[in-house]
């Protein structure tokens, strides 16, 4: 049963998708078979190494109530990300007789649920997944609003599909076994939807940027709901990214080359982190955004210990990265900048000077 204080944001379903709820709250987990249904007969749940218990815990309690289920263990973070690892599950769910009834839970980080949720969308061409996000950004971010995929040696995410899942448990326990490392690199996607849309996110880590470190802080229930409700709303209205979903990319441009250029080493919040001030200084040079929020990234970024620096010596390789992001269009780089406070906007193919100046103000 879970506890009487947990919340629910409602996803609408768009592009012919069902609605589902993201749930945050405590002992969520025994939500999990109604979102199963009662057509499915088997049960995978793809975990991380590093959740190799909670794994098994949840394979038993599933077997307990009478579904075939296994547990697919997969490498942690972006090593899971690869065709090589989705290849291994689909094995197993072929070798477990997995057919188009039965149901996926992807249980971990956001690059856990990434993939659990491609191998769903792939598989059969598609099986129905659940998504348990155990971090602070795959709860506020990766979990939520169907985008799935894995990476290739050319990039980021450039094999994917979207693919929603019907249903979003965030369980506040598993926040607690999270390295603070990890803890705070969820917290620039948190920033970044304080930027694009919701402002207050930004006051209340201001007021106290320690506590915001710690699952135990005044506001961690307020933030990633927040958070949440900035997603959903966006995804709700654009899943498939034809037009203001792109806003969600804030920062990511840039933040996806540093990732591949560190062999996927950095953690994806700390690249949105360098990434969004990057973006607020080319807003700022191309004179769309002012000095007073520009600067404001850079200091709500460190004062919770995200990065604010690249070296210096990478923006050829980085340049020719983010040629191949997805907001790009034939030759022309497209990236998200703010016009303000909450007000996002395209800037598309800048002048290489304004990049590179941009890129002089990141760099370490
Ligand atoms: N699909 C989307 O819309 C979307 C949005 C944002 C980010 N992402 C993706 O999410 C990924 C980053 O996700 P992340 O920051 O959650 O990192 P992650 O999934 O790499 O997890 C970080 C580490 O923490 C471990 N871990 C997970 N939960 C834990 C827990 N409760 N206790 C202890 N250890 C735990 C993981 O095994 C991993 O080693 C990136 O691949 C990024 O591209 C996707
Ligand atoms: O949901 C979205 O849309 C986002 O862009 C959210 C991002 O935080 C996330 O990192 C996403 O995976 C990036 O997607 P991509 O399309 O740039 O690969
Ligand atoms: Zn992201």
């Amino acid at each position: 049963m879970n506890t009487d204080d947990t919340q629910r944001i409602t996803v609408g379903g768009s592009a012919g998708t069902e609605p589902y709820d993201v749930l945050i709250g405590r002992q969520l987990l025994g939500e999990l078979p109604k979102l199963i249904g009662e057509k499915a007969k088997r049960v995978a749940v793809i975990h991380p190494e590093a959740l190799a218990e909670t794994g098994e815990v949840l394979r038993q309690d599933l077997a307990d109530q009478g579904y075939e289920a296994v547990a697919v263990q997969v490498p942690n973070a972006e090593e899971a990300k690869t065709a090589e690892v989705a290849a291994y599950c689909w094995k197993a769910l072929g070798q477990t007789g997995f057919t188009r009834t039965d149901v996926i839970v992807g249980v971990g980080g956001g690059a856990t649920t990434d993939l659990a949720g491609f191998v769903a969308a792939s598989w059969l061409r598609g099986v129905r997944w659940i998504a348990v996000p155990t971090t602070v950004l795959g709860m506020v971010d990766a979990a939520v609003g169907g985008k799935t995929g894995i990476n290739t040696a050319e990039g980021k995410n450039l094999v994917g599909a979207f693919h929603p899942p019907a249903g979003v448990l965030c369980d506040l326990a598993a926040l607690e076994s999270l390295p603070v490392h990890d803890y705070v690199s969820g917290l620039a996607e948190i920033i970044k939807a304080g930027f694009i849309a919701d402002p207050v996110i930004l006051d209340l880590i201001e007021k106290d940027p320690e506590a915001a470190r710690t699952p135990a802080g005044p506001h961690t229930t307020e933030l990633l709901r927040r958070s949440i409700q900035v997603k959903a709303d966006v995804v709700s209205g654009d899943l498939k990214e034809s037009g203001r979903r792109e806003i969600l990319n804030y920062g990511h441009t840039l933040a996806h080359a540093i990732e591949k250029n560190e062999r996927y080493e950095w953690r994806h919040g700390a690249a949105v982190a360098v990434g969004m001030v990057f973006a607020a200084e080319l807003g700022r040079i191309a004179g769309r955004l002012d000095d007073a929020t520009a600067d404001r990234h850079r200091a709500v970024l460190t004062s919770v210990g995200l990065p604010v620096t690249y070296r210096g010596d990478q923006w050829p390789r980085l340049l020719e990265t983010m040629r191949v992001d997805k907001k790009s269009r034939g030759d022309l780089l497209r990236f998200i900048v703010l016009e303000g406070l909450a007000r996002p906007a395209v800037l598309e193919g800048p002048d290489p000077a304004m990049l590179l100046a941009a890129h002089a103000e990141i760099a370490a």
